[in-house]
């Protein structure tokens, strides 16, 4: 079993996920979609810094799709620009205070794919679902994902109602119809597209940079008694998209080049196919990105940190999901939004998932407030957070990505 230490350290993970302070210096200028809170107005592009937002209208910015399709170099001269500016803290520009601001999903996806790039979550999931055979052979070779459903994503703070749906138990007969009893999380990043690629025209290992306009953090909640029955022979379906939770900011990968790491392959596994590997994405396609998963039960004075992952545990890189994606010829499009999949550790403590931290439900955790949890009940609070952070930069937040477990309709 489980048992979670209450982390004084990170007390206050509402404050530091929204401490402007450290989520949102000059080094990151996320973006966002937010208009004035409990205003009618026009939803307004803009970039986090501190604890204020940038109105890009006076940029005559107004679509942040048009935005991500235009190519990097642009974008990145734009990034320039804007920091100049709120570098030289120029009195005129419109800064409108985040505590007075709502949010909306920072752009219009028309796609969503999530993949299966935690080896670990995998291997974790396949001994639970198919213990003969847990890592299937693909898995090494191809970087697996399914086509998700973008209609039910949602921002930050949306309710996740529990949804019902066939469940049938291993010694039960027949399924029967009824509210999910093992709601969870999934601690994933989400990767937004940025210029797309025609239908037909694939593109390299070596292009898929090009291709990446930033991420932002994603809860895939998922139904775990739904998703065994219904998942064989064609994937996830209502276990996944009765609602997925992202932040309201996409950090830009220009923000997070400070942070990557070179690619590996565990000594012994087999090197990804031509197309998927060079020397170049070997060198630095693979980021240090720390992700965090947190609960708060309505009895709960104080959320409590479930785990602690780290983007470097992919063993496939949001290049190689790029470039896997669009190998066939299928079109990506500005906006559309890739999913890691589950990002666990190698160690318990960095498990993605309920599912993996309570061995099924096996094992529930015991909260510092003595309840214990399998999966969620109504009521519970589900956060994900993120940074990126190392010796002499600056740290970079991804803002929260929360959700409240409401009862079955
Ligand atoms: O069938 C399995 O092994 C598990 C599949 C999933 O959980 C789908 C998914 O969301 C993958 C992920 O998040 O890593
Ligand atoms: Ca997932
Ligand atoms: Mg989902």
């Amino acid at each position: 079993m489980l048992d979670h230490t209450h982390d004084p350290a990170a007390l206050s993970w509402v404050a530091s996920a929204n401490d402007p302070a450290t989520d949102f210096p000059l080094q990151n200028l996320p973006f966002c979609r937010f208009r004035r809170a409990g205003s009618l107005e026009p939803w307004r592009v803009g970039v986090g810094i501190g604890d204020r937002i940038l109105d890009l209208a006076a940029w005559g910015i107004d679509d942040l799709n048009a935005l991500m399709a235009r190519p990097g170099v642009e974008r990145r001269a734009l990034r320039h620009r804007l920091f100049d500016t709120l570098k030289a803290g120029a009195p005129e520009i419109d800064l409108v205070p985040q505590a007075e601001a709502e949010f909306t999903l920072p752009c219009r996806i028309g796609d969503y794919t999530d993949f299966y790039t935690g080896i670990h979550h995998a291997r974790a999931v396949g001994r639970l679902f198919r213990p003969d055979n847990p890592l299937l052979p693909n898995y090494q070779w191809v970087p697996i994902g399914y086509h998700g459903r973008s209609s039910s994503i949602v921002v930050s703070g949306t309710p996740i109602r529990r949804p019902r749906g066939q469940v049938k138990a291993p010694d039960a007969e027949v399924p029967v119809f009824k509210p999910s009893a093992r709601i969870d999380c999934e601690l994933e990043l989400g990767l937004f597209v940025g210029p797309g690629n025609a239908l037909g025209e694939p593109f390299g290992i070596d292009e898929a940079d090009e291709h990446a306009f930033g991420l932002t953090l994603l809860n895939d909640w998922s139904a775990r008694d739904i998703q065994p029955w219904e998942y064989q022979p064609l994937g996830p379906f209502l276990a996944k998209n009765f609602g997925t939770t992202i932040s309201p900011w996409i950090v830009t990968m220009d923000a997070l080049e400070p942070f990557r790491i070179p690619f590996t392959r565990p000594e012994g596994d087999p090197q990804p196919l031509p197309y998927l590997d060079s020397p170049r994405h070997r060198a630095a396609a693979a980021y240090d990105i720390e992700m965090e998963v947190w609960l708060k039960t309505p009895a709960m004075p104080e959320p409590v940190r479930l785990s602690r992952s780290n983007l470097r545990h992919a063993y496939w890189s949001l290049a190689q999901m790029l470039t896997h994606h669009a190998s066939n010829g299928c079109n990506l499009q500005p906006g559309d939004l890739l999913g890691t999949g589950t990002i666990s550790g190698p160690a318990p403590e960095e498990a993605g998932s309920l599912l993996e931290l309570t061995a099924g439900g096996k094992q529930p955790i015991t909260l510092p407030n003595g309840e214990q949890r399998s999966f969620l009940l109504d009521g519970d609070r589900l956060g994900l957070r993120a940074q990126a952070c190392k010796p002499g930069f600056r740290r970079i937040g991804f803002g929260a990505c929360d959700g409240v477990v409401t009862p079955a309709g």
